[in-house]
């Protein structure tokens, strides 16, 4: 979408082998909570959030906001131990962050500290849907198909822009991304409107439009999608302790996905060669546990090496036409 909008002459077509309801991102909760990626400078992963906060706030402030799926929740995140940065790097992007008061924190006698504030979370399918809507509306296509090598698609398209998660341990031969496990359930229960984390990442509740996402595992190297009921039941008792009120949840269905985990995005230029033709492309994967809290920041990062892709092709025909 973002391609489609920042370069209106380029034809842009989306080929997955799966969409929505059946992708990684369909399974997450959607809060814009950045996760750290080790090896990418933190101004940089500051940038690519609150490109990401400030361009869904605009959604989110227009009458647009529901078919999106994205909406404003307040929470809070609570500590066993009281963290070494008592403010994260983004604090000054989400709304409103502080230390949560005495008062608050008698609501969760096992923590010591908390975080008070208000994010952004975006729902899929909603989410999903609407921005293949858009894409459709400013011409782009849409097309099911799996992919084994992205020379297949040489004779087709000038530009590739790999967007294939975990997928592309297989495609790229990527031995560097591997997959976190997340089982996590989805329950309904209305009355629950602030989120709540504990700062080890192992159990959240957040609500969303239709319902609640309560989790969590990291798992890494399983690449098991099946849910496990044993995790399921630890999912829900570790939530309860939490929020005892969940206790009458109802319709709760478990999911799995495999975060697509590596130490930083691959956002990237590359060119595949074959004898004398060349293909480029331009990696956007990688996105671990955060891929909804940095999507447009990397986005726009990747729209911008595409346009130096196509000022390279445009030289090119230029000189062989001379
Ligand atoms: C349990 C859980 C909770 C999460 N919660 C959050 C959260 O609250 N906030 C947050 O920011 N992030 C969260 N995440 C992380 C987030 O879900 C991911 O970072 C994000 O979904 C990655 O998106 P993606 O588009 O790169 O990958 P995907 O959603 O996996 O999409 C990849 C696409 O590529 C296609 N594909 C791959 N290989 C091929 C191929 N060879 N041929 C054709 N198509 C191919 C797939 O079919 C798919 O359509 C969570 C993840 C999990 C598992
Ligand atoms: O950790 C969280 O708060 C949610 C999330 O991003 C994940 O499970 O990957």
């Amino acid at each position: 979408v973002c391609i489609s909008e920042s370069i209106p002459s380029c034809s842009v077509t989306v080929i997955a082998d799966k969409f929505t309801p059946n992708t990684t991102s369909d399974v997450a909760a959607g809060m814009l909570i950045p996760h750290i990626f080790p090896d990418t400078p933190v101004h940089q992963q500051k940038q690519w959030f609150r490109e990401t906060f400030d361009y869904l706030s605009g959604i989110c402030n227009s009458s647009q906001a529901s078919e999106a799926g994205i909406h404003l929740v307040s929470g809070w995140q609570i500590f066993k131990t009281i963290p070494e940065k008592k403010t994260p790097f983004w604090s000054d992007v989400v709304l409103g962050f502080r230390s949560m008061t005495e008062k608050e924190m008698k609501k969760f006698p096992q923590h010591k500290f908390g975080q008070a504030f208000t994010t952004l979370k975006c729902d899929c399918p909603p989410y999903l849907l609407w921005l293949e809507k858009r894409l459709k509306e400013n011409g782009g296509y849409v097309h099911v198909r799996k992919i084994e090598d992205l020379w297949e698609l040489h004779s087709d398209y000038d530009i590739i822009v790999n967007c294939s998660g975990i997928g592309s341990r297989k495609l790229m031969r990527d031995r560097e991304i591997h997959p976190i496990r997340g089982q996590v359930l989805k329950v309904h229960a209305p009355w629950i409107k602030h989120f709540i984390r504990d700062g080890d990442g192992l159990t959240y509740i957040y609500p969303g439009i239709h319902d609640v996402t309560l989790g969590g595992t990291r798992q890494k190297d399983n690449w098991n999608l099946s849910p496990d009921p044993s995790t399921s039941k630890g999912i829900f008792d570790r939530c309860c302790a939490l929020e005892p009120s969940l206790h009458t949840a109802q319709d709760v269905k478990a999911r799995v996905g495999l975060r697509p985990s590596r130490s930083s995005v691959r956002l990237q230029k590359e060119i595949l060669v074959r004898g004398s033709e060349k293909l480029p492309v331009v990696n956007n994967y990688g996105h671990g546990s955060g891929g909804f809290s940095v999507h447009q920041g990397t986005a726009k990062e990747a729209t911008r090496l595409i346009k130096e892709c196509i000022a390279v092709l445009e030289m090119s025909r230029c000189k062989a036409k001379l």
